[in-house]
């Protein structure tokens, strides 16, 4: 068991923390993006992701942040409301920011990029007073994934969201979630996202994330086994390693270490892989399930994902997850 204890009594099962963008996927894909005439526009960030994964696996979601005030903000707030995401603490930002805008260009499977349109964006302009701590209070966990604290004010909104949630016994899940270029420097990278990551219930990065926190501590470590003893003397009940096409490893504070494979999947593009995984795995956290259980719903959900044009679009629901599985456990494909 993860010895993870979500509160009971709450109206909301999860609430996400920070970036609201916009995905544009091009529509011509296996061909580089100057070569791109049309795009597909889809709800993005990776928090709202994820957010959006555990609302479309029923869970009662909810999400902290700003966006824009214009049709990109109004396309946003609405399409979070139609998937039952409460957003009462979604904030129309008023000082002329805009809505990141992410620009994916798919030359292969393997060969993905993003183009990041990120100046002068709304959902850094988070302040510490957005964050209500009522509405926190009544959440079982909080979602704060590292971009957030690329930048004032919504570094300092960040930490005062962690705040709140461990006066109030909420579970605390840090995405590390690291996007080059928002970020002034790496140093700033590893104080901040350590701060975090020292203080929450569930930590979750790729080996290159975790080596951006711990690269403070000399070369950079690339034992995944070191890297979770590291944090789960901290704070953390769960560590997960994200490995990409290698799959996962787990850990928990009582000592387990499970070890997950993907699901085969005809990839369109890699992005997605990680906000879907999250959040079935943390749909399953919150049942109670096991951590292999966990595990092979995140790796499902995300083969599902990787397989489709879209990240938020895409995020299965509970009978498209297990259905996954159960064609694997009879065919193997
Ligand atoms: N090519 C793939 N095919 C099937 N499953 C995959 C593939 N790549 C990743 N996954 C699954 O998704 C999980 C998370 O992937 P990854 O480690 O790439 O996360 P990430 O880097 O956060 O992803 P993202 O690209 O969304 O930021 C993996 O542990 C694995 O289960
Ligand atoms: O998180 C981002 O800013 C990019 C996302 O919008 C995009 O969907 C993605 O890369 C998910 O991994």
């Amino acid at each position: 068991m993860s010895m993870l204890r979500f509160p009971e009594g709450r109206a909301l099962d999860f609430v996400g923390l920070g970036r609201l963008c916009i995905d544009l996927n091009a529509n011509e894909i296996h061909r580089p993006m100057e070569e791109t005439l049309t795009f597909t526009k889809y709800v993005g960030g990776s928090p709202a992701n994820i957010t959006i994964a555990l609302a479309r696996l029923g869970a009662r979601a909810g999400f902290i942040g700003r966006v824009s005030n214009d049709q990109f903000g109004r396309f946003i707030t609405r399409y979070l409301h139609e998937e039952n995401i409460n957003v009462d603490n979604v904030i129309v930002d008023d000082t002329g920011s805009v809505t990141g805008l992410a620009f994916t260009e798919i030359k292969s499977p393997t060969d993905c990029s993003i183009l990041m349109y990120r100046d002068n964006v709304a959902d850094l302009k988070l302040e510490p007073a957005d964050v209500s701590e009522e509405y926190i209070r009544q959440a079982r966990s909080l979602l704060i994934s590292g971009t957030a604290l690329a930048k004032s004010p919504s570094r300092e909104a960040v930490f005062v969201a962690l705040a709140y949630a461990r006066k109030h016994g909420v579970v605390t899940i840090f995405d590390i979630d690291y996007r080059p270029y928002t970020w002034v420097n790496k140093a700033e990278i590893a104080v901040y996202c350590t701060m975090v990551a020292e203080n929450c219930d569930v930590v979750l990065g790729g080996r290159e994330e975790f080596d951006l926190l711990e690269s403070s501590e000399g070369p950079q470590r690339q034992d995944d086994d070191e890297t979770a003893r590291k944090w789960l003397d901290h704070q953390a009940r769960i560590v997960v390693v994200k490995r990409g096409g290698d799959g996962s490893i787990v850990y928990s504070r009582g000592g387990e270490r499970v070890e997950g494979a993907v699901f085969p999947a005809n990839v369109v593009k890699t992005f997605g892989a990680g906000d879907s995984f999250a959040g079935a795995f943390i749909y399953g956290l919150m049942q109670g399930w096991s951590l292999d259980r966990c595990q092979q719903y995140g790796s499902a959900s995300a083969s599902i994902v990787v397989s489709s044009h879209s990240c938020s679009d895409a995020m299965p629901t509970l009978d498209q997850i297990r259905d996954r599985i159960d064609r694997f456990v009879r065919s193997g494909t």
